[in-house]
């Protein structure tokens, strides 16, 4: 572990200053694509206006005679768009794949500039980051970048799970975690075989009545990322980063996907994957307050005046507590309408109502 006096030095000469807090930017939809192919390609002009954060996917989902490329195709993507409010990100490959290198050797001297994110597949622990941060540090100082590439983990290994919170303070570069369900089901040989989401056979039961131990007995679906989701949001909380869900793989199933996204969002995520076109306007409705939430909040710190003591509100007891609850979605409010008119104006309508 590097000292503390250390943690914000640059790690190369010439590199970039680390930043002391990650910039929030909506996140709301982090959403993929195969930069090497050519029909998604052409949609990334239209794209730009509806994403919050478009991901130039180089790993799982790009074949393996296609890696080149997808990383030829994310250089001439970055080169020739004018992402305007949008991020660019691009996740690479894993560190222990023949490709990982040559990603980060050709992406940050040719694209660095307009690069906001790597994402990091796979990650096991800090070391990941250590060697990603370092290798930026680098190729930072060589391309003359003037500001840090952020790292973000993916969440997919049982080792990863474990080392969660190690992995959220690893560098100054850590922007967020994400859930990736699919390998952590591998990983950890869970017997499901989707990408995220629920299963019908992870459930609780009500007790039996009676004698017939059939009889009268509802059964109810359990999250089965509830444990995982809780323990990187505690972990990013922790370190000042944004956990985020990660991919809903039934493209078909927009309302499944809408309530997965709604739980974490209520548990602490600013966002998630969409994978498909369709998912881009569920996760941007989930991950935006609604107007009704944010009229009330706004309310409660209103008429809590300086956020001590206690008022009663329409029966509901609201105290210094409450009020921080309130402060977090009317915050996240005035972040997204900063850069969403139509939700500036459904704020707006709301507090008229
Ligand atoms: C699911 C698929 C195959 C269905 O693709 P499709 O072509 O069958 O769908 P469609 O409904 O027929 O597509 C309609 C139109 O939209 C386009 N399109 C379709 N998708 C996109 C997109 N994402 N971005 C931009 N355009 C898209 C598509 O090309 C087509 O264009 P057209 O109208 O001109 O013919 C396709 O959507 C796709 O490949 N999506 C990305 C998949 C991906 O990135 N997977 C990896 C992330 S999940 C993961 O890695 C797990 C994790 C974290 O690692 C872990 O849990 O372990
Ligand atoms: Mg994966």
């Amino acid at each position: 572990m590097r000292s503390p006096k250390d943690f914000f030095r640059p790690l190369a000469l010439g590199a970039p200053q680390p930043v002391r807090e990650i910039p929030f930017r909506p996140s709301r939809a982090l959403h993929f694509f195969d930069p090497g192919n050519p029909k998604m390609a052409a949609k990334v002009p239209d794209l730009v206006t509806q994403v919050d954060v478009l991901v130039g996917n180089l790993e799982d989902a790009i074949p393996a005679d296609r890696k080149e490329v997808a990383r030829e195709g994310l250089v001439e993507i970055g080169k020739n768009t004018d992402f305007g409010d949008a991020q660019l990100w691009t996740r690479m490959n894993s560190l222990d794949s023949p490709w990982a290198l040559d990603d980060l050797l050709t992406l940050v001297p040719a694209i660095g500039h307009k690069l906001d994110v790597v994402i990091v597949p796979k990650v096991e622990g800090a070391q990941d980051i250590h060697y990603v941060d370092r290798l930026l540090a680098q190729l930072e100082a060589k391309a003359g970048l003037e500001r840090p590439i952020l790292v973000h983990a993916i969440l997919e290994t049982a080792t990863g799970v474990a080392n969660v919170e190690e992995i959220a303070g690893a560098s100054p570069r850590m922007q967020g975690i994400s859930l990736g369900p699919a390998d952590l089901a591998a990983s950890r040989r869970m017997k499901t075989t989707r990408v995220g989401g629920g299963h019908p056979g992870y459930l609780v039961r009500t007790d039996p009545v009676g004698e017939d131990i059939t009889a009268g007995r509802q059964t109810y679906q359990q999250d089965l990322w509830h444990y995982t989701v809780a323990r990187m949001v505690d972990a990013c909380a922790a370190n000042g980063i944004l956990p985020y869900y990660g991919p809903f793989g039934d493209i078909r199933d927009t309302v499944g996907c809408e309530d997965q996204f709604r739980n974490a969002f209520l548990l602490g995520c600013v966002g998630a994957w969409s994978l498909h076109p369709a998912q881009i306007k569920i996760a941007k409705k989930v991950f935006s307050p609604s107007p009704e939430d944010v009229a009330w909040a706004r309310r409660v710190i209103r008429e809590m005046g300086d956020g001590t003591g206690t008022v009663m509100i329409d029966g509901k007891m609201q105290d210094d507590a409450t009020v921080k609850q309130c402060r977090v979605v009317a915050e996240l409010a005035d972040q997204l309408a900063a850069r969403d008119p139509e939700l500036a104006e459904a704020y707006a309508q709301a507090q008229k109502d």
